[in-house]
C-alpha cells in the first residue's frame, strides 16, 4: 500500500538570508503508512516539531516535497486547505490554544470550519468528548474552569472531532501525571482502533513509544537517523545512548542480564517478551 504521507527529500531553513538562518531539517525523507501508529523520537532540537508542521503544511519546505495520498499539499491552495483537515496536528501544551466561552464551542471550531451542518457538528463533538473522556455537563462549561488534565483532553478532542486520517501529537502527554499520562495514551490509541487512522506520536518517552508503536523514526541533528520496528531500534541501544536517548526500562535490565552472560533475548521491550526470554533459559522457573 502507498503511504499515506511522504516527504521527498525536504528541508527547512529557518530566518533564511539572515544572521539567525538555521537549518533545522535536511533533506528528511520520511513517510506515514495508511493507518499505523508511528513514533517520532529524538532528542530536544533534532528537529521533530519541524517535520511534523510540513505534513499538515504549516510550515513550507525551503526545498523538497510533502506528498498526501500522492500529491503534493502545495500544488494548489483547494488541496494545501484539505490537507488541514485531513492532518489533525496536536501542538505541545494545546490547552493554551483554548480560547472560546464553552468546551463545546472550542471542539467545534475545527468542524465548523470544514463547513459541517449543526447535526453533523453536534454529534462530531459529543463523540469526540467521549472519546477523551469529557461529560456531557463539562461541555457547557468554560474551557478555564477545568483541571489541565481536562484541558489538555478538550483540545485533543477538538482535533479529533475533525476526524482526521493522520492524527499528530507532539508530545500530548507533556507535564501530566501518570494517570493523566496513561488516560491520554488510551484515548488516542482508541481514536487509532475506531477510525483506522494513522497516528504519529512525538515522545520522550521510550516506554510509552515501546507501548504504542509499531514503527519508530530516530531523529538527530535535523534528520533521520533511524527508521525501523520497535525491535530493530532497541536493539541499537550503545548509538541511542549516544543521541542522548535511553531504551525502555525492560530493554535495559535485559541487556544487563545479557551483558552478565545470560543467553536472554537483549532487544525484549515488553514485560511478556522479557518474561518469555528468561522462562526460556535452561533451567529456568517461574513463580506461580
Ligand atoms: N520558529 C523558529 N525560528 C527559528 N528557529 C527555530 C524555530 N523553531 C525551531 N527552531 C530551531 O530549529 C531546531 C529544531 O527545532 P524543533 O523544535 O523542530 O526540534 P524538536 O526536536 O521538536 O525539539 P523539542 O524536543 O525540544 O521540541 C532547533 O535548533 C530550534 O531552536
Amino acid at each position: 500500500m502507498a503511504p499515506i504521507i511522504q516527504t521527498e527529500n525536504i528541508s527547512h531553513v529557518y530566518s533564511a538570508g539572515t544572521p539567525f538562518e538555521l537549518a533545522a531539517i535536511r533533506n528528511v525523507r520520511f513517510q506515514v503508512e495508511q493507518g499505523e501508529f508511528l513514533g517520532l523520537m529524538g532528542h530536544t532540537g533534532s528537529g521533530k516539531s519541524t517535520l511534523i508542521q510540513h505534513l499538515n503544511g504549516l510550515l513550507k519546505p525551503t526545498a523538497g516535497r510533502v506528498l498526501f495520498q500522492g500529491e503534493d499539499i502545495w500544488s494548489s491552495p483547494k488541496k494545501t486547505r484539505a490537507v488541514r483537515f485531513q492532518v489533525g496536528l496536536v501542538f505541545q501544551y494545546p490547552e493554551y490554544q483554548l480560547f472560546e466561552e464553552t468546551v463545546y464551542k472550542d471542539i467545534a471550531f475545527g468542524p465548523k470550519n470544514m463547513g459541517l451542518s449543526d447535526g453533523e457538528i453536534d454529534e462530531r463533538v459529543r463523540w469526540a468528548a467521549g472519546i477523551v473522556g469529557l461529560e456531557g455537563s463539562q461541555l457547557e462549561r468554560s474551557p478555564f474552569e477545568l483541571s489541565g488534565g481536562q484541558k489538555r483532553r478538550a483540545a485533543i478532542a477538538g482535533v479529533i472531532a475533525m476526524r482526521p486520517e493522520v492524527l499528530i501529537l507532539d508530545e500530548p502527554t507533556a507535564g501530566l501525571d501518570p494517570r493523566g499520562r496513561q488516560d491520554i495514551i488510551g484515548q488516542i490509541r482508541e481514536y487509532h482502533r475506531e477510525r483506522g487512522a494513522a497516528v504519529v506520536l512525538v515522545s520522550h518517552s521510550m516506554e510509552e513509544i515501546a507501548r504504542t508503536a509499531d514503527r519508530i523514526v530516530v531523529m538527530s541533528g535535523g534528520t533521520v537517523a533511524m527508521d525501523g520496528t520497535p525491535r530493530e531500534i532497541f536493539r541499537r541501544a550503545e548509538e541511542l545512548h549516544g543521541m542522548g536517548l535511553a531504551v525502555p526500562e525492560v530493554t535495559a535490565v535485559m541487556l544487563r542480564l545479557h551483558s552478565l552472560g545470560l543467553d536472554v533475548d537483549p532487544a525484549a521491550y515488553t514485560m511478556e517478551e522479557a518474561r518469555a526470554s528468561i522462562l526460556s533459559l535452561k533451567g529456568g522457573c517461574a513463580r506461580a
